[in-house]
């Protein structure tokens, strides 16, 4: 079977500050995948690079069987991306922002049905300036959507969302996973990590210190909960203490 994402020693360094250093990762079809780590790890530098929104120093990249440097056109038809920030015209509202992202699109999801399901459909009307952070969360997952990627790349999943809503967010997502949605995700929230990834990834300071499921996480560190062996593998809690 075709892997959605496969990437092999990709390594870039910004000025000689090196960002991300020989990075291995192998996403099937339908997999949730977390790249995980603290601030700094070189995780938006990994996922730019698979996007093909930077360009590599070395290594290879493959998604959907396209190079995202050369086949960013198609490439993009298939894949979706949540955005943190964006400027949008100051009266836009959330429906004709859907609008406008379908338009985008040879097939597109009909907005509606995921307005419904992201708890938005009674912001139609809205204007997106008036919305709250975690509604503006939603949307931008929504966005993501619309393309009816076949894989979908979701950054800071929940950042933002109170415990309903991040609740809400992943069962739609598990959703879409079991109708075969390739999804990679970043998150700093371990729980969300636990009830959503197959597979993770954990980056220190550009290099790969753990790759496997979570129970794998586990079972290699002197730990039983997952939350305190991600600490413990990415050194969150040194660095925590050190600021104390
Ligand atoms: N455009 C840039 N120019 C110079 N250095 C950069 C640039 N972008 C990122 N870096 C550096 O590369 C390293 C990896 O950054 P990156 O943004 O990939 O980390 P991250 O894991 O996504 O962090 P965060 O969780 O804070 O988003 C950091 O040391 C960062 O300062």
């Amino acid at each position: 079977m075709q892997t959605t994402i496969e990437v092999e020693k990709l390594s870039k360094s910004y000025n000689g500050l090196v960002a991300i250093e020989n990075v291995n990762i192998s996403i099937s079809p339908g997999m949730v995948f977390g790249l995980l780590g603290a601030n700094g790890a070189g995780k938006s530098t990994t996922i730019e690079c698979i996007l093909g929104t930077k360009k590599q120093d070395s290594g290879t990249v493959s998604i959907l069987g396209m190079c995202p440097q050369t086949d960013r056109k198609k490439l993009f038809e298939e894949v979706g991306i949540q955005f943190q920030e964006a400027n949008y015209q100051d009266k836009i509202t959330v429906g004709e922002l859907c609008e406008v992202t379908q338009s985008l699109y040879k097939t597109a999801a009909d907005y509606h049905d995921l307005l419904k399901q992201f708890g938005l459909l009674d912001k139609t009307k809205s204007p997106v300036s008036e919305l709250s952070g975690g509604q503006r969360q939603r949307l931008f997952i929504i966005l993501a959507l619309i393309p009816k990627p076949k894989v979908v790349f979701l950054d800071e999943l929940t950042t933002g969302l109170d415990a309903k809503a991040r609740r809400d967010v992943w069962k739609s997502l598990s959703n879409l996973k079991e109708k075969g949605l390739t999804i990679l995700l970043t998150s700093h929230f371990m729980d969300e990590v636990e009830v959503l990834c197959d597979k993770i990834c954990i980056l220190k300071k550009g290099k790969t210190v753990f790759y496997g499921t979570i129970a794998e996480a586990i079972a290699s560190s002197p730990f039983d909960k997952f939350e305190d062996a991600y600490l413990w593998y990415s050194d969150e809690e040194e660095k925590e203490n050190e600021n104390i």
